[in-house]
């Protein structure tokens, strides 16, 4: 089967020696053996048929358990090594030429068993690659019910599918009895699993749709025009994508292959692609599409036409549709984007340019409705009706901010979900001050970010409205749970066409198209990206890299002993701090990690989970205002050791406060006197709760936390509001005793944020900007250098290379020392006995000469090599491992078949010799 022995996983098990052992050419002749332990039909057989015989352990067996002089015939698309007494053909069991050359070898006989154990010969060929296991097996049942005798064996191998029913089905209507069974050698993560049809019933005429692959796979499929599950449907096509996008995960199918989603050839017409609104389904399901008609429809032959003819049918494109298998995320989307263009030619899409004449019109139209309504004389019914239509326009756009909020929501769960953000990110991208959010669980406190600062370093705005934010995703997870994923999920599909239509206007515009190509490629991009993160997860020199990357990066930013210290202090952090930072990554672990089967039941226990765990981490407000440290469950590890750094305590009580620790004063003593006062203004106004509200509201737009900008002075100091600000003071007096710039790191960090820019670069260097993780990938893949090597360097490496070559291996070498030395120790022996003989006073010299010179001739003659004895692995050899009992010098074990093989085999050359001497 062209399985490399690296690759084969498992290969060399028990069955795998045994096999080896008792001369089986493929382990999978211990399947037969089981199944016929079990079923007995091969001892009582005359004539055997075993089609997808190759390499002929199948045959091997039958040859052995089944009577002396039985006809047996084993048909493969591969050469199958001669085994006495079988014949064997290189076919194609799908072809009527294999059809006939079985007639030519059966002649008026039939068979009592026939065999089947074919599987699609992956990745070797298209055409071979065209038939599906399932369809393997009806063809080999086609040729079993011709050639096959009343009440005879039908064994063959089937994958367990959606077809498997229907297979069982067919196989029930032909046999009296029809069992499946899995052997102990076929390997419990192979989702094969053998059938015996025993009792052919042999009926005088089998309706042909009985034997069609068409027709048995799909009328029954169809359930007699019943639909399909819609859930089912969801499963099936979630099965579908996770094949796609996971590859590693496919021989993990131990229930059954996902039908289409493996290894099996499968197209589908261009024009279906363009029409259906499945089109991911059907990128993700097929390995080509083709401009194919296989049922003669005009609407697809039309089609088909067009697009061929079309401009934007470009080579290219026509490359990418006939092996989407190989396409990357580019390629997708270029199709994607190829198929709105085709769509627009067809008419099927309106152009950008129909859409703008068609809104220009309606403009137009509307304006001159308003000419006219003002010329009119204003009456009450008139009046009515423009506030009626005020209030319609009112709910539409009403209706549009909600769709628009709802996809938005969607879009961020789903980031959420995958992992690409922690949902501090949210409020960072947010509000694109990535420390903003921060500060807000930091112990600021609630009402610093009502008061929402403009600018700054700490401004918390984006922190309360992201947590907000995420506390609606919370509570529209279950509604978005389904839509997330609505491309494949058609009742979630149903209820956003729904939503589309309420809006028509709004689909049609620019934006909207411009909407959906942005939202598909986004979806392309998230799921590329969870596929490469799973992927890196899988792959354990990769999960070792980026630790040690994340490692090195940490070094360069603070050096190892900060590391060290770093270490002491999360060490220290308190219990719920931990138990919620083990939570945030034990979710990105186990949803993303985890591939066990039971993943779907999983999943939505998972997302749960999930859910209350985002609920968690953002309706406590009040988990880290004790401590005053960021609140890990909102931030992401880098960033939270960054911020643990005691320095940005400091920084964030005050920066002001922080130059003057250094001696660097940027701040004036009022300054500092005024935030004292906004402190204890603000501790008292705490009380009232209601009252702070309404003037953090007030000051929303003045207060900036930090008074690190001019516009600060001028501002009116109610705008600070600041009662974080006085937490910040105790937070900075508590730390200020402890607070030594021992360290070079602390020393330049406080250097930097000194200054305005400083600080800003320091907050820079703190965000992520490393591009995405596919263009690092491809980088890190292709961006290599080239060192320049000169011709001359070339050959001199090739010579030193073949002079390494042509030395003899150690083993050889020593070999042949060993054999130097020993011809030396004869020679030697021989020189004696031959001075020896040469001393002998009474032998005459003649006999002398003859006698030293037959001593020497020995010493130089080659000695004979033992020869390797034959050892039949039968009775007491039987299994034995190691030297059988009684067997002396060189042996090796054969089984019965291969001595007769080699006798043969002398008889012929000694027979050739022969004949060579006598010419
Ligand atoms: C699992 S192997 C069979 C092993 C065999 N039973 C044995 O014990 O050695 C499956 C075989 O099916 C063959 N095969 C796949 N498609 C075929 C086809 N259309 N016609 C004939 N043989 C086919 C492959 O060439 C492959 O050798």
């Amino acid at each position: 089967m062209g399985v490399s022995k690296k690759h084969a996983k498992g290969r060399l098990d028990k069955f795998y020696h045994m096999a080896k052992e008792q001369g089986y050419r493929a382990r999978s002749a211990f399947k037969l053996i089981q199944l016929n332990k079990k079923y007995a039909f091969l001892e009582k057989a005359k004539v055997l048929v075993d089609l997808c015989a190759a390499p002929g352990g199948w045959l091997q067996v039958a040859q052995k358990y089944m009577p002396k002089s039985s006809l047996i015939i084993g048909l493969d698309l591969a050469p199958i090594k001669p085994i006495p007494g079988v014949i064997t053909h290189v076919e194609d069991i799908t072809t009527s030429k294999c059809r006939a050359t079985l007639k030519g070898e059966l002649k008026t006989w039939k068979a009592d068993v026939f065999l089947h154990d074919g599987a699609p010969n992956v990745g070797v060929s298209w055409i071979q690659d065209a038939f599906t296991q399932n369809e393997l097996v009806l063809r080999s049942l086609q040729l079993a019910s011709e050639f096959m005798v009343p009440n005879g064996v039908f064994v063959t191998k089937v994958f367990r599918s959606k077809d498997y029913n229907k297979l069982l089905w067919v196989f029930n209507q032909l046999f009296e009895s029809v069992e499946a069974t899995k052997p102990s050698s076929s390997r419990n993560v192979s989702a094969e699993i053998f059938v015996v049809c025993r009792g052919y019933k042999a009926p005088k005429k089998i309706d042909p749709r009985l034997l069609d692959p068409k027709f048995v796979f799909k009328e029954i499929d169809d359930n007699a025009g019943e639909e399909e599950d819609p859930k089912k449907i969801k499963e099936r096509q979630s099965a579908i994508l996770n094949d796609l996008f996971h590859p590693e995960k496919r021989k993990r199918h131990r229930d059954g292959y996902a039908d289409g989603a493996t290894m099996l050839f499968t197209s589908t017409p261009v024009s279906e692609f363009i029409r259906s609104s499945e089109y991911i389904t059907i990128l993700a399901k097929n390995n080509r599409l083709e401009f194919n008609n296989p049922n003669n429809d005009p609407q697809i032959e039309e089609d088909h036409k067009i697009i061929k003819n079309s401009v934007h049918t470009t080579k290219e494109v026509i490359a990418d549709i006939a092996d989407l298998r190989n396409l990357g995320k580019k390629d997708f989307k270029d199709l994607i984007r190829w198929r709105e263009t085709i769509r627009i030619s067809m008419g099927l899409d309106r152009s950008k340019e129909e859409i703008r004449k068609q809104r220009e019109a309606a403009k137009e139209e509307q304006l001159k409705r308003l000419e006219e309504e003002k010329n009119k004389p204003e009456t009450e019914e008139t009046i009515a009706a423009e506030l009626a239509r005020q209030q319609e326009e009112l709910e539409q756009q009403k209706k549009k901010e909600k769709r628009k909020s709802r996809e938005r929501k969607a879009k961020q769960l789903l980031r959420l979900r995958l992992g690409m953000e922690t949902p501090m990110d949210i409020g960072m991208e947010a509000d694109m001050g990535g420390i903003d959010g921060l500060q807000h669980d930091d112990g600021f406190g609630d009402e610093f970010a009502e008061s929402g600062g403009s600018s700054g370093l700490f401004k918390v705005d984006g922190a309360r409205r992201a947590r907000q934010r995420v506390k609606e995703l919370g509570d529209d997870a279950s509604s978005i749970t389904g839509s997330m994923l609505g491309k494949y999920d058609p009742a979630a599909e149903e209820d956003e066409d729904e939503d589309y239509e309420d809006d028509d206007s709004d689909i049609d515009s620019d934006d909207e198209i411009a909407r959906k190509v942005g939202a598909l490629e986004g979806d392309l991009d998230q799921m590329y990206e969870s596929f490469t993160q799973r992927r890196l997860e899988k792959d354990p020199k990769a999960r070792v890299k980026r630790k040690n990357d994340g490692k090195e990066a940490f070094e360069e930013w603070y050096g190892v002993e900060w590391e060290k210290k770093m270490q002491g202090i999360e060490d220290g952090a308190t219990a719920k701090k931990a138990v919620d930072d083990s939570s945030d990554d034990e979710s990105l672990n186990s949803d993303w990690g985890d591939d066990s089967d039971t993943e779907n039941a999983q999943s939505s226990s998972r997302n749960k989970k999930r859910k209350s765990r985002n609920d968690e981490v953002f309706e406590d407000d009040t988990i880290d205002e004790h401590d005053g440290a960021l609140s890990s469950a909102a931030l992401s590890k880098k960033a939270k050791v960054f911020f643990d750094n005691p320095l940005f305590k400091m920084a964030s009580g005050s920066s002001g406060m922080f130059a003057k620790e250094m001696g660097i004063e940027d701040m004036d003593d009022d300054d500092e006197e005024d935030i004292k006062k906004a402190a204890k203004e603000a501790k008292s106004s705490k009380k009232d709760k209601k009252d702070k509200k309404k003037k953090a509201k007030k000051s929303k737009d003045d207060v900036d936390i930090l008074s690190d900008s001019d516009d600060d002075k001028g501002n009116d100091k109610k705008g600070f509001e600041v009662v974080r600000a006085s937490k910040a003071d105790e937070d900075f007096n508590q730390t200020k005793g402890n607070f030594i710039l021992d360290t070079a790191e602390k020393y330049s960090l406080a250097q930097k944020l000194v200054t305005k820019s400083g600080k800003r670069d320091v907050i820079d260097d703190a965000f992520n900007r490393r591009p995405t993780p596919w263009f690092s990938q491809d980088e890190n893949r292709h961006n290599k250098i080239n060192l320049p090597v000169t011709k001359e360097a070339m050959d001199l490496m090739r010579q030193k290379l073949r002079a390494m070559d042509a030395r003899p291996i150690k083993k050889v070498a020593e070999a042949k020392f060993r054999q130097k030395m020993r011809a030396q120790n004869r020679l030697e022996k021989a020189k004696k006995k031959a001075s020896a003989i040469a001393d002998d006073e009474d032998t005459p010299e003649l006999s002398k000469l003859k006698d030293a010179a037959k001593v020497m001739s020995k010493a130089l003659k080659k000695k004979p090599k033992s020869e390797t004895k034959l050892v039949v692995a039968r009775h007491q050899n039987k299994g034995v491992k190691g030297r059988p009992k009684g067997i002396k010098g060189r042996y090796k074990m054969v089984d019965g078949v291969m001595k007769k093989e080699m006798k043969r085999q002398k008889g012929k050359d000694k027979a050739a010799k022969k004949g060579k001497r006598n010419k």
